[in-house]
């Protein structure tokens, strides 16, 4: 069993009758980048806040580094670095001064300043105004006062919201060598499982406050069933004729959709029993995880 950095159990948060966060217990981990994915307003945000203290949870537990959280909330936040939805920045102080600012509030020595700056690729425009700065450099910016005291754990909400492709691939490079070559432990949530497909090694899926995916994304990946299309002159009557059989079956205009991991039967099979409803055209292809990810929040089911 890998040694868990963050472990929610039952975590729920209500406003007001809206259950936000509903019984999360979420696993993150050590050394991992997490995945933590949802569509807007699926109560993303809500948890990151309640980990980091900025919430208070109405039920459940929160363990970090196998501290109870928010009672060992000193010990456990010095050891995270973290971005929640837009960081503030004085826009007329360049970028170096507004990190020695925060440098010295955390009673650091002035070397990391340029050490931070320099994982986040942003030593040669440090002195420069940061309201002149890109979308994607105030973001690098954001993230490294994160990193100024050298956490174990970063957390990012949502930090390529807003970035044009070359911005997100320079965050994914960037969260690829914090978590292989420094063995940072990363949580980060995005709405788009594209963004973080590539470089996370875990993801958790929540919509409508439910985890509904939690795991190594390769096993999702193997959840990717085949689809058998049809295109049949008599559709009504194909479908009525699979639906008797225990097919799996969608229909859209005259194509049918058959997930052929419910299929015990061979194709030749379903081709037979088609035949007769005159068939047009036929391919087989594999879900998409982005059609998985639809799926999963979409309808909310549970894996
Ligand atoms: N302070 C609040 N008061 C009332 N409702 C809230 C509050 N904060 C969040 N919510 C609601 O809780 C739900 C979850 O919101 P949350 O911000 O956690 O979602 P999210 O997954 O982070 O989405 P987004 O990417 O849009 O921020 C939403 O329906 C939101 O409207």
């Amino acid at each position: 069993m890998p040694q868990l950095i963050v472990e929610t159990k039952g975590l729920t948060r209500r406003f007001g009758e809206l259950v936000s966060v509903n019984e999360v217990n979420l696993e993150v981990p050590k050394g991992k980048i997490y995945g933590f994915l949802g569509p807007n307003g699926a109560g993303k945000t809500t948890t990151i806040k309640m980990l980091l203290g900025l919430l208070r949870a109405d039920a459940g537990t929160i363990r970090m580094f196998g501290q109870e959280m928010p009672e060992n909330s000193l010990d456990i936040l010095r050891k995270v670095g973290s971005l929640v939805e837009n960081p503030s920045y004085y826009g007329h102080l360049t970028g170096y001064k507004n990190l020695k600012i925060l440098s010295t509030l955390l009673k650091l020595p002035d070397r990391r300043i340029g050490e931070v700056l320099e994982i986040v690729r942003l030593t040669s425009s440090a002195n420069r105004k940061v309201s002149g700065y890109s979308l994607g450099m105030k973001q690098r910016l954001g993230i490294a006062a994160a990193l100024l005291r050298g956490p174990q754990l970063l957390i990012l909400d949502e930090p390529t919201n807003g970035l044009d492709p070359a911005g997100i691939q320079e965050i994914r490079h960037l969260m690829l060598s914090l978590a292989h070559d420094q063995g940072m432990t990363i949580l980060l949530s995005s709405h788009l499982l594209s963004e973080v497909d590539t470089i996370a090694d875990e993801i958790g899926i929540i919509s409508s406050g439910r985890l509904v995916y939690q795991g190594a994304l390769e096993l999702l990946e193997r959840r990717r069933g085949k689809v058998l299309e049809f295109a049949v002159e008599r559709p009504e009557e194909a479908l009525r004729t699979l639906l008797l059989q225990g097919f799996i079956v969608e229909r859209k205009g005259n194509m049918l959709s058959v997930a052929a991991e419910n299929a015990s039967m061979p194709q030749a099979e379903l081709f037979k029993l088609l035949g007769p409803y005159g068939i047009m055209n036929a391919r087989e292809h594999s879900k998409s995880l982005e059609e998985l990810f639809m799926e999963l929040t979409g309808k909310g089911v549970s894996l």
